[in-house]
């Protein structure tokens, strides 16, 4: 009987269903996420040595101990963008590859950035409720939102996402600035290397940058205060990078203008006061995921597995250094 090497399925992620019916042939994919095998159950059962890719998705956090448990392990495959949730100076330790969604995600995240940002700063999705609640008669009296078009908007992180919305942007007419670890040469936009400078000089912020210990909470009060009671802030990074308490603090108190959320500090829970404020914009971690790039996905993580498996150079290896 033909043996399939064992991939430990953690998450699992969104594509994981039609990889499994698209590879299932090749590999032995193993997901103590089902009903009949627990993760306990898994991690003392006479698996975790023989094997040798993890495929995991944001949500599960690979701690240097977790990956400790996998003396033969050679690849960790993730679905997502971000890698805040591998431990990576353990994998470049053990020289664990590291393979991630380059930037297949990166224009999806950027279509969900801008879409959030119109939504808070016209008020779609309050519209949208205050149209269902006062369906029955009577005159329409909604404020008024604020015009995208001329408006001043600081991009934090100008990486692949972070110039998908610069490019989406530049095209309502808006004027990008950025905060990012290194001023790029090759873009003529504004570069400022405080934050709160940033934030002083934009009408609205969209936070894409990677979460690491150099980037959490990079937003915090004085930097939302400096964005002011007219100014929005989107964030489809990761929740990490907002000081969550302070953001919840300045949108009830009106210090800021309104959010576009589409991650949390501790998903899935999402702080109650946000629930009930009109300003606020919330989504379920979800900017990276259409058909479309999760069909893509399949694709890319099946060919980085084929590649490792087959003694090839994966296809979107993360530089370890
Ligand atoms: O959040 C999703 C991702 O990092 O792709």
């Amino acid at each position: 009987m033909e043996v399939f090497p064992k991939v430990l399925v953690l998450g699992p992620p969104t594509c994981y269903e039609t990889l499994q019916h698209i590879y299932s042939h090749k590999f032995n994919f193993i997901n103590p996420n089902s009903s009949d095998l627990s993760l306990h159950q898994f991690i003392i059962s006479n698996h975790p040595p023989s094997i040798r890719a993890i495929l995991c998705s944001a949500s599960f956090t690979l701690t240097a101990d977790f990956l400790r448990l996998f003396p033969s392990l050679g690849l960790v495959v993730t679905t997502s963008a971000g890698t805040d949730h591998i431990d990576l100076n353990e994998c470049r330790r053990r020289q664990i590859n590291v393979a991630g969604a380059g930037g297949l995600l990166s224009e999806d995240v950027a279509d969900k950035a801008v879409a959030l940002l119109i939504d808070t700063m016209r008020k779609i999705s309050a519209a949208d409720r205050y149209v269902r609640t006062r369906n029955h008669g009577g005159e329409w009296d909604f404020p008024l939102g604020y015009k995208l078009s001329g408006k001043r908007v600081g991009i934090v992180g100008l990486g692949s996402i972070g110039m998908e919305v610069a490019k989406r942007l530049e095209s309502f007419g808006c004027i990008i600035l950025y905060h990012s670890r290194h001023q790029r040469s090759s873009v003529s936009y504004p570069f400022y290397s405080s934050i709160v400078d940033l934030a002083t000089n934009s009408n609205a912020l969209v936070i894409c940058c990677a979460l690491n210990e150099q980037t959490k909470h990079i937003i915090n009060s004085e930097v939302l205060l400096a964005l002011g009671k007219e100014g929005f802030i989107v964030n489809v990074g990761r929740g990490g990078l907002i000081d969550e308490n302070q953001l919840v603090k300045c949108l009830i108190e009106g210090e800021i203008g309104g959010a576009g959320l589409d991650v949390f500090e501790n998903e899935p829970h999402v702080p109650q006061e946000l629930l009930a404020l009109d300003n606020v914009v919330l989504s379920p971690h979800c900017a990276a995921f259409t058909s479309e790039s999760v069909m893509s996905l399949c694709e890319l993580v099946g060919g980085n597995l084929e590649s490792f498996f087959s003694n090839m150079p994966i296809i979107t290896p993360l530089m370890l250094d």
